[in-house]
């Protein structure tokens, strides 16, 4: 499996990109660089380890797309490096990269990218060909990828006889078909109906489960972090400011900008028993536990009508008491961010 490691990235668009850098580690503002510049991604540092899935969200403009195509050396950073494994991509040349590419990572795309004259077989089997892959192999591993996403029986139609969300099944399955290591997705759902959406990510998470990916993906939207990242990097301005899972982020809002993404966050479906429990109350006799993992939200029926309840972890060892009390004070928490 691959891992993925970017150490002290910057890309700057404008006249003498390696001066600005150098101005911007200096301590000077993004805003205070010279007109036509644009500092799209400024010292970022994170690893995502092998099987990880990496949520880096952010408002339009600040630099998602810019970072996730210097992941893949689609974009050259203005300095930093890149490791994919052991290797830094920012030192490869092109060919190499392009090797890089199709034995280790695949994209998906916000606008599905589908050739519209190809069948949904060959839109699927499209990074095998291009690879030089054998034709019964490219046939066998795109008619797999496809029944992987719950589109077998459409091999032979075109895209435009396709929903928007059938449509980027196609391209999930080419990305899957691929059989890389890491897929990169750039706003992959973003273009979906909100049920659509929905079903896709809940597609993507069972796919998965089995697959063991490493995934890096690009949202704006922090629900959609939440559903899927095991953590979340937040951007803001080019910069990461703040990289933690689920809970740390609705919990302990880096800044005012985090806070501000979170307060539109359905927290019932974010926090877990787990983190609400109260290890030093007393279980209640006779009343069948909850797991850790639980989403408050599934709490609800339980906790009406039995009151507190257990909590367990994986090993089914109690670890506290989850209270009706606890369960709203959770909800109506307002989250403010508090500057230490
Ligand atoms: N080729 C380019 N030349 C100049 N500026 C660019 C270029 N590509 C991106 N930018 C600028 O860099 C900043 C970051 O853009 P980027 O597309 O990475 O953000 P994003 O978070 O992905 O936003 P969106 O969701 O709208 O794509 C923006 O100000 C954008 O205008």
């Amino acid at each position: 499996m691959t891992s993925v490691r970017v150490e002290r990235l910057y890309k700057i668009f404008g006249p003498q990109p390696t001066e600005q850098v150098r101005r911007l580690d200096e301590g000077t503002d993004s805003a205070d660089l010279p007109e036509g510049t644009t500092a799209a991604v400024v010292d970022a540092s994170f690893s995502v380890r092998e099987g990880e899935t990496f949520v880096v969200m952010g408002l339009s403009g600040s630099g998602k797309s810019t970072l996730i195509r210097m992941l893949n050396g689609l974009l050259t950073p203005t300095s930093g490096k890149v490791f994919v494994d052991d290797a830094d991509i920012t030192a490869m040349s092109g060919r190499e990269l392009r090797t890089m590419r199709q034995q280790k990572m695949s994209m998906v795309f916000q606008h599905f990218a589908l050739f519209p004259h190809r069948t949904v077989l060959d839109n699927a089997g499209y990074g095998l060909q291009i690879r030089g892959a054998p034709a019964d192999e490219i046939n066998d591993r795109a008619r797999e990828a496809l029944g992987m996403v719950g589109l077998e029986g459409w091999e032979q139609r075109y895209p435009q006889q396709l929903s928007g969300g059938m449509r980027q099944r196609v391209g999930l399955a080419r990305a899957l078909a691929a059989q890389t290591d890491v897929l990169l997705m750039d706003e992959a759902f973003s273009a979906l109906d909100p049920l659509i959406k929905r079903e896709m990510q809940d597609q993507l998470l069972e796919l998965n489960a089995q697959l063991g990916k490493t995934i890096i993906f690009i949202t704006h939207d922090l629900n959609e972090a939440m559903r899927l990242g095991d953590r979340i990097a937040v951007m803001r301005a080019g910069r990461i400011v703040q990289i933690g899972d689920s809970e740390q982020i609705l919990s302990e809002p880096a800044d005012d900008y985090v806070a501000e993404f979170v307060q539109d966050v359905d927290r019932s479906r974010v926090l877990t028993a787990g983190s609400i429990a109260d290890p030093s109350a007393a279980a209640p006799d006779g009343v069948a536990p909850v797991a850790a993992t639980a989403p408050l939200r599934d709490l609800f029926d339980r906790i009406g009508r039995d009151g507190p309840l257990p909590v367990v972890d994986a090993q089914r060892r109690v670890i506290g008491v989850v209270t009706p009390q606890a369960v709203f004070a959770a909800l109506s928490h307002r989250v403010e961010y508090e500057e230490a």
